[in-house]
């Protein structure tokens, strides 16, 4: 298998101040990966150069084997970008906004397929302006892939989508892995949504890398410590072990049978994240 992405010892600074500080990342083809990090931790800087929208200071940088700061413009037809600001073809249908963008692509995707993958084929004749933030959303992703992507870049995707959007659009993204081996590169807020997508994560703060891992490995949580919780006398306990049936046994033992308010949970995704980030849960 290759690699859609290297990424070795990037820097950016700007005006002085690191935002990318010696970042290493390597994302194989196919693979759907998620960036996470806090407010002003250099993704956007980091996928911006990988887009080749911006400058790196110093680094090496190769995207679908190119760098992009030198590729020819070839190698731009096979980037796809769903960006946070999409730009406004308000006063155009879906069908004449998706039609203009394949205009740019050698061998786009027939528009009304894009239509019916992203679910706006009863939009069609809409004009974009009357959509929901939702629906505008699918417009932007039909953008995204209408000149047929290897790899796709989706910052912060399903920001303001109510939950049944969000499901629908994960499924889009898996089917566009699953059915055409799209490489995807994801950052979000939402670890949940980083969990039901990403092949791997990334976790970058202050412009290094934290840790890449699974969503289910991350910093170890595959065997971190459980917790057994239950209410004894009116209040709640919680007990943390790398053992929590036998913990659980002693328990009933002792409660003769049933143990009121019993749960075992393991550290969330979110939980390891705010662990790795240095951040209070
Ligand atoms: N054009 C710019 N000029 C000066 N500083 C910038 C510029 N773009 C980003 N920065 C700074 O670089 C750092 C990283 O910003 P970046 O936008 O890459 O973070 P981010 O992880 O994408 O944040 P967010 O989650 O808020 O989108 C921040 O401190 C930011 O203020």
């Amino acid at each position: 298998m290759t690699d859609a992405v290297q990424v070795h010892g990037l820097h950016k600074s700007y005006h002085g101040a690191p935002a990318v500080d010696g970042v290493d990342l390597t994302i194989a083809d196919g693979e759907i990966f998620a960036l996470l990090g806090p407010n002003g931790a250099g993704k956007t800087t980091t996928v911006e150069i990988l887009e080749g929208f911006r400058k790196r200071d110093s680094g090496e940088v190769r995207v679908l084997g190119e760098d992009p700061q030198r590729a020819p413009r070839r190698w731009r037809y096979g980037i796809g970008l769903v960006l946070q600001n999409a730009s406004d073809m308000a006063d155009m249908t879906v069908v004449e906004t998706v039609r203009h963008f394949a205009g740019y692509y050698p061998d786009p995707r027939p528009v009304d397929e894009v239509l019916e993958l992203v679910g706006l084929t009863e939009k069609a004749d809409k004009k974009v302006r009357t959509l929901s933030g939702g629906q505008r959303r699918r417009v932007d992703v039909a953008i995204g892939v209408v000149g047929r992507p290897r790899l796709l870049f989706l910052d912060e995707p399903t920001t303001g989508f109510d939950p049944e959007a969000r499901r629908q659009f994960w499924a889009l993204i898996r089917q566009l892995s699953e059915q055409d081996a799209t490489t995807i590169l994801l950052t979000t807020h939402y670890l949940d949504e980083a969990e039901a997508l990403a092949h791997r994560v990334g976790v970058i703060s202050a412009g290094r890398i934290l840790a890449v891992d699974t969503p289910a490995n991350l910093g170890g949580r595959a065997s971190a410590e459980a917790t057994v919780s239950w209410i004894e006398n009116g209040e709640p306990r919680h007990l943390r072990t790398d053992d929590p049936t036998g913990a659980t046994l002693k328990l009933a033992a002792r409660f003769d049978g049933q143990i009121p308010g019993l749960a075992i949970t393991r550290p969330s995704l979110e939980d390891i994240y705010l662990d790795l980030i240095g951040s209070p849960r």
